[in-house]
């Protein structure tokens, strides 16, 4: 009898700007053969890994490959919680929260390497309005970013701060009502994230406190703030101490529902979807199995200073991507700057 463990890669091909080609040449060349038989199936409509990754629970496959970002990783997730096949990822979305948080490489031999180690971690995963997340989930201006970033036909980290800046500067904050097992409190909040895993993905910390195993989700409440707290939000977004900025209220909780004045958009792990006015949210402890490095390294911080700016600029020369990255920051200021002088 073969022994060998069955891997399914399901590939999304509009995930990320990166071409999906050399990640397979990867994995033909750098996975260990002696332990995996594997098949690779290319998604053809949105919604399309969520019925390849259950038939392959079904058929007891031991390993669900994630080729795609936390979109493609929620219709995996989805499929695999509660089953005894594992979930692993090839980081290649626009944001991949999930895989930096499960500090996952993002380049495709060091994640093949992590699945040649086979390490088996348990992790929580959440619910809002009964659909699951595995990173985070919300209402308000996440939400509604969430909805402008998949109607704008491009992805990647620009398309989303593009989006991000230009509807920031409209955006109006609304009255929530958060109920727990003790009580309703009423807040005015520009976004509401309830977070499984720490960041929103490209290391934007919107819950640096959130670990996916505790059994707990932690949310972070943007109550109204003015053009004045941008630059120390955004600092504090990228250097994991948003929770410490006057602007944030933060919970812990196992399960809540969120009162909104009307029905609306919310997004669960970055796709957006319709609901009505109340949101249950809720925490299921230790529900999915993942792929995962056994051990962080000593030194994570400083590994994670390198790879935000790594990410950033891509495998460009370091000085033509500089350039260019400069050059796109600039234009995206000077957008900022004059559409806020004609708000004034
Ligand atoms: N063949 C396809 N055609 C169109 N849409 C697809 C296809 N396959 C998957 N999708 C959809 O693409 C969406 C985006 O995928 P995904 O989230 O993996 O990439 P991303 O948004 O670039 O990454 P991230 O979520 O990490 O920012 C998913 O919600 C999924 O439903």
């Amino acid at each position: 009898m073969d022994s060998k463990k069955e891997i399914v890669f399901i590939v999304n091909p509009i995930s990320g700007t990166h071409s999906k080609e050399f990640i397979l040449h990867q994995i033909e060349k750098r996975l260990d053969h002696s332990l995996y038989n594997y098949t690779i199936r290319k998604t053809e409509y949105a919604g399309h890994a969520i019925e390849i990754a259950r038939q392959a629970a079904e058929e007891k496959k031991d390993i669900v490959v994630a080729i795609g970002g936390d979109g493609t990783i929620n219709e995996i997730g989805r499929s695999l919680i509660h089953t005894d096949t594992a979930m692993g990822i090839i980081p290649c979305g626009s944001g991949n929260g999930l895989a930096r948080h499960l500090h996952i490489p993002l380049e495709a031999r060091g994640a093949i390497d992590v699945l040649n180690q086979g390490y088996i971690k348990t992790i929580d995963y959440g619910t809002i309005d009964s659909r699951p997340f595995f990173c985070t989930c919300g209402v308000g201006f996440d939400a509604f970013v969430s909805l402008k970033f998949a109607d704008s036909g491009k992805r990647g980290l620009l398309t989303y701060l593009e989006n991000t800046l230009h509807e920031s500067l409209t955006y109006r904050p609304e009255t929530y009502e958060i109920e727990n097992s003790s009580g309703t409190v009423r807040y005015k909040a520009f976004l509401i994230a309830c977070a499984n895993a720490s960041q929103y993905g490209n290391n934007a910390y919107i819950a640096p406190q959130a670990s996916l195993t505790d059994g707990m989700m932690d949310i972070t409440i943007l109550e109204p703030f003015t053009v004045l707290d941008v630059p120390a939000l955004s600092f504090q977004l990228f250097n994991k101490t948003i929770d410490q900025n006057s602007r944030i209220k933060t919970l812990k909780e196992k399960k809540i529902t969120i009162h909104r004045t009307k029905e609306g958009v919310f997004h669960f792990d970055g796709d957006p979807a319709m609901g009505g006015k109340d949101l249950e949210v809720e925490v299921i402890s230790k529900g999915l199995k993942v792929i995962a490095p056994q051990k962080t390294k000593s030194g994570v911080e400083a590994f994670n200073v390198l790879q935000h700016f790594t990410d950033f600029i891509g495998s460009r020369p370091i000085t033509s991507a500089i350039t260019r990255k400069h050059k796109e920051l600039l234009q995206i200021n000077h957008n900022l700057l004059r559409r806020l002088s004609k708000r004034n």
